[in-house]
């Protein structure tokens, strides 16, 4: 962790789950969600058509709401997507914009990315811009060139000005329970420290669980994780923001 940066644990729930499940999950959080002074802060990233149900359940638990997605428009004739405008009405403080799910998937570009967190900003809504290398890439030693890369054209010009966050999440570590060493988790988070801008949060992701959270949330520059298939129980969720807190 970074001293004077207070953590962030954030759960990205992906496309799980019933309305009636990200209630439940909701309110086992909001119910137990740590909230001393020196605890960490904590968002969760419910699919699109549960944000009004789980915006609602949280309401006054000290437990932020946050959208996996968004467009860069504000508005206008783009069937399908959801504007940065729309998710600060349903009362989101956060969105993820560049995910790898996103990037490979739907073939989002660094500039795609940059106007989403521009239109985030906009809005009032932080960004959350996420990098990170493939197997290949790493496997070729271009690790810290690829996400150099990623970083410097995602950040939209008033980055600065919005408390953003950055996420490392190496995509061969999602889902598969695999995570980079120590020392290349602090390699990478040295990089960003010095790519972003000063107080900006960075968070790590990939495979991270109640057990590997304590040491994770321990390297240097690390001030926060997001968390997928582990967030989707509340007691582990829990347990991993339990790991950011003062002992
Ligand atoms: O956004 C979260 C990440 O993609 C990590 O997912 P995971 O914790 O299931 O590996």
């Amino acid at each position: 962790m970074t001293p004077g940066i207070r953590p962030l644990i954030a759960g990205n729930w992906k496309m799980n789950g019933t309305i009636r499940e990200a209630i439940a999950l909701a309110e086992s959080i909001g119910a137990n969600a740590p909230r001393g002074e020196a605890d960490p802060d904590l968002v969760v990233f419910p699919p699109f058509p549960h944000l009004h149900a789980v915006g609602s359940t949280l309401m006054g638990h000290g437990v932020a709401m946050g959208a996996q997605d968004c467009h860069a428009e504000p508005k206008g004739a783009h069937t399908g997507d959801v504007s940065a405008p729309m998710l600060r009405d349903i009362g989101c403080a956060y969105v993820l914009v560049g995910h790898s799910e996103r990037r490979l998937n739907h073939h989002e570009s660094d500039a795609d990315v940059r106007d989403k967190a521009a239109a985030a900003i906009m809005a009032g809504v932080v960004p959350v811009i996420c990098v990170g290398e493939t197997m290949a890439q790493k496997a070729a030693g271009q690790s810290e060139s690829v996400i150099q890369r990623q970083l410097q054209n995602s950040m939209p010009d008033r980055f600065s000005t919005a408390r953003g966050v950055v996420a490392y999440e190496p995509d061969w570590a999602i889902g598969t329970g695999r995570t980079p060493s120590e020392e290349d988790i602090t390699t990478i988070h040295a990089l960003l420290r010095r790519l972003a801008p000063a107080g900006t949060r960075l968070l790590y992701g990939g495979s991270v669980k109640a057990g590997n959270a304590p040491v994770i949330l321990a390297l240097p520059n690390v001030d926060g994780v997001l968390v997928g298939g582990a967030s989707l129980a509340a007691a582990e969720f829990l347990a991993i923001a339990a790991a950011a807190s003062p002992a």
